[in-house]
């Protein structure tokens, strides 16, 4: 099934337990808005090359639409779809003053220069600055994008708009980026593990930890865990993956990969092919990199007992049956990578107030969203007898219609 049929089903299966009326349920499943762009670059050596971007407004009965920016070559308009829906759930489970959009252009960022990166980003913004804003849509990092990438598009903007660090989130704390928001989403992940772990007699210290990806989301989620006594026993990247029983050394791990840019030749764990990652002998599995990668292929082989969604939408529905009848308890990505979002919302709120947040203000109030977004979700799986997926879905659908029917359609 592919990201937006599987993201469509969860979405009406949540209706459904709310009981919404069936208009109501059209009319928040179809985009505000889905922009489709023409992004042709010369490259170093003086050639031409052309990409599609996209971007998503899935709703903003909530607020302005927020969410990445990804490059990756399998990005394609449905998945960005699905990418921007699953936006408008999430930053409402988090109770942000948001909706959802999503977008992305699909080409390798590994066979692009600098120079390159930064022109296909300026000609993507040309193409968008007026459909973006800070009240109307504010994109941040994804899979492929940083903090330069939106240094860009925020320099950009301001070509057209005036200087406008709000336009952006994720960006260089030296243009206003907020401290926290770079390690937010590896960080909200952990906090949402303990809150899970919690309800089981559990904690991090000890526990078997094993992570796909090991890039913004799971590099920092790895080194908090390994820092509060977690063992990591495997990480994957898009080059390989790595294992070692006794817990990988994971500050020499991201000190190799500074180095190198990749897991490849680091000596302090063996080897294994990286699709046995997901299958691996561990107590906490977490994907943070592509959609899908559960399925029904491999959730059967599944040792791990509890999954945590890092990777919005690692898991398709078929994967999600089989593993609820195997009893893995998973944490869906609508609230687990929500520190992501919840943290680029202080760095709007700073910009828009001119001021700056320490580290601690950031990571203390992240934690409470975190928190209070947990219970929350708890209290709609006991209202509603389900599982924590439905949980969060019925949560974030339910605000969104709220907002919705307050608002009204203004015929
Ligand atoms: N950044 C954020 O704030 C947020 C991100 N997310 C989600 O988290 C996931 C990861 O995003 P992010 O960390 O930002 O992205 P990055 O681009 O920083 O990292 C992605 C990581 O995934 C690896 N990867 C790519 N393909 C594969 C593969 N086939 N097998 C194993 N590893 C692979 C990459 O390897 P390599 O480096 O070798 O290419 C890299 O380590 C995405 O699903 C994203 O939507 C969710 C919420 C917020
Ligand atoms: O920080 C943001 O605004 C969005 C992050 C994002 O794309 C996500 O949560 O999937």
């Amino acid at each position: 099934m592919n990201a937006l049929a599987a993201t469509n089903r969860n979405f009406r299966l949540a209706a459904r337990l709310l009981g919404l009326d069936s208009k109501l349920e059209k009319s928040l499943l179809i985009p505000f808005r889905e922009i489709k762009v023409e992004c042709t670059i010369p490259k170093d050596d003086g050639s031409l090359a052309s990409y599609v971007g996209f971007r998503v407004q899935h709703d903003n009965a909530r607020g302005p639409m927020k969410g990445g920016i990804r490059y990756h070559p399998e990005v394609d308009p449905d998945e960005v779809n699905a990418l921007a829906q699953l936006m408008t759930w999430k930053t409402a489970v988090a109770d942000l003053p948001y909706g959802g959009a999503k977008g992305g252009i699909g080409c390798n960022p590994r066979d692009l220069s600098i120079s390159e990166l930064e022109r296909l980003t300026r000609v993507f913004t040309q193409k968008i600055h007026d459909l973006i804003g800070i009240h109307r849509d504010v994109p941040a990092p994804d899979m492929g994008t940083n903090a330069q990438t939106m240094a860009w598009i925020l320099d950009e903007y301001s070509k057209f708009h005036g200087h406008s660090p709000a336009v952006v989130t994720g960006k260089p704390i030296d243009l206003g980026g907020s401290l926290g928001r770079e390690a937010a989403t590896g960080l909200g992940v952990v906090f949402a593990t303990e809150a899970l772990l919690a309800e089981y007699g559990k904690s991090i210290t000890d526990t078997k930890f094993a992570l796909q990806g090991f890039g913004n989301v799971g590099s920092w989620a790895a080194k908090i865990i390994h820092e509060k006594g977690g063992k990591v026993v495997a990480v994957s990247d898009i080059t390989g993956a790595v294992k070692n029983p006794n817990g990988i050394d994971i500050p020499a791990l991201l000190k190799h990969t500074e180095i190198t840019g990749t897991l490849k030749d680091f000596q302090g764990a063996n080897f294994m092919d990286p699709n046995d990652l997901l299958v691996h002998e561990c107590d906490v599995l977490i994907p943070c990199a592509l959609g899908g990668v559960l399925n029904k292929e491999n959730a059967a082989d599944i040792k791990a007992k509890f999954i945590i969604e890092g990777a919005n939408h690692p898991t398709d529905p078929e994967a999600d049956e089989i593993l609820s009848k195997k009893g893995v308890v998973i944490l869906p990505d609508i609230y687990a990578n929500s520190g992501g979002v919840t943290v680029s919302y202080f760095e709007w709120v700073q910009n828009i107030q001119g001021f700056m947040w320490e580290e601690e203000e950031v990571n203390f109030e992240l934690k409470k969203y975190m928190t209070k977004a947990f219970h929350e979700i708890k209290a709609m799986c006991k209202l509603h007898d389900c599982n924590l997926r439905m949980g969060a879905f019925s949560l974030g659908v339910n605000r969104v219609a709220r907002a919705t029917l307050l608002r009204g359609w203004g015929a």
